[in-house]
């Protein structure tokens, strides 16, 4: 199910230093929209914020009409977000189908007693639980390492695996943090793919991190760009890569590290 996203003049500090600062966008529903700027430019912080790990010191952000604010991670996994992470965050000794299964239980009625004692009801839920875990993996296209170690994965099937475990949650609205750290190029063609086809077919609302300048032109309708905290430009990929003030803070900071 698609859904919108509203971040509304939303402010985080850290002591004296400020991440994020009066910040607002609408992502439309259904749209692939990218957030880009340089390091420390406080992309992540965005994400941490909307899905509640942590609260912003003003603003609001509303999911389909839903005050995000002051929410606990876990409620609003419920309200329809799920996310990737940067760097990875799989459980690394346990298997494909299980780091699926993990990522579920926030959906289900499953309780540890119910998992000792099992009804038939409860049953019927595991086999649920596992049939739609399984539906993901083979969704993102690595079904068949369901019982490997995820450790064991290639790093490309790793990014997979965290991919489908957010999916395993149905989201409305998927955050994906730099999901092409890492790949080559053709892996990278095949994560447009992928993303692509996630999108029409789960019906939701993608939001992506990524400095892949190459991908965000590929793949995104919108662009939202921050420097220190602030957006300093948003609109098409052609029309913020040529703007101006995006040119100089990515090469800003270029001859800052030189
Ligand atoms: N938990 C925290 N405590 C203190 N400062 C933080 C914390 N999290 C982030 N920051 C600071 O907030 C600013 C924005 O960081 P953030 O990680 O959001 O940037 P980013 O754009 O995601 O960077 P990168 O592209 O390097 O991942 C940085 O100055 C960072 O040091």
């Amino acid at each position: 199910m698609t859904s919108s996203l509203t971040v509304k003049n939303v402010t985080l500090k850290f002591g004296g230093l400020t991440a994020v600062n009066d910040l607002s966008f609408d992502i439309s529903p259904g749209s692939i929209s990218s957030i880009i700027g340089p390091n420390g430019a406080g992309k992540t912080s965005v994400f941490n914020m909307i899905t509640g790990f942590y609260r912003p010191t003003a603003g609001q952000i509303i999911l389909a009409g839903n005050q995000l604010v002051g929410k606990k991670p876990s409620q609003i996994t419920r309200l329809g977000m799920a996310r990737t992470f940067q760097n990875l965050r799989l459980f690394p000794n346990l298997t494909v189908l299980d780091n699926v299964k993990s990522g579920m239980h926030s959906r289900t009625s499953q309780t540890v007693w119910g998992a000792l004692w099992q009804t038939r009801a409860q049953r019927r839920e595991e086999t649920f639980i596992e049939d739609s875990a399984r539906d993901c993996l083979r969704f993102v296209g690595i079904e068949d390492s369901c019982d490997r170690i995820a450790k064991n994965l290639p790093y490309g099937a790793q990014r997979y695996l965290e991919i489908a475990r957010a999916l395993a949650t149905k989201p409305r609205v998927l955050l994906l943090d730099e999901p092409a750290a890492g790949l080559n190029y053709e892996e990278k063609e095949d994560l447009i793919a992928l993303i692509k086809r996630i999108r029409t077919h789960y019906e939701l609302t993608v939001l992506i991190i990524e400095h892949d300048m190459g991908l965000i032109k590929k793949i995104s309708e919108k662009v939202i760009v921050l420097d220190y905290g602030q957006k300093i430009a948003e609109g098409t990929p052609e029309d913020v890569l040529s703007n101006p003030r995006v040119v100089e803070a990515y090469l800003g900071k270029e001859e800052e590290a030189i």
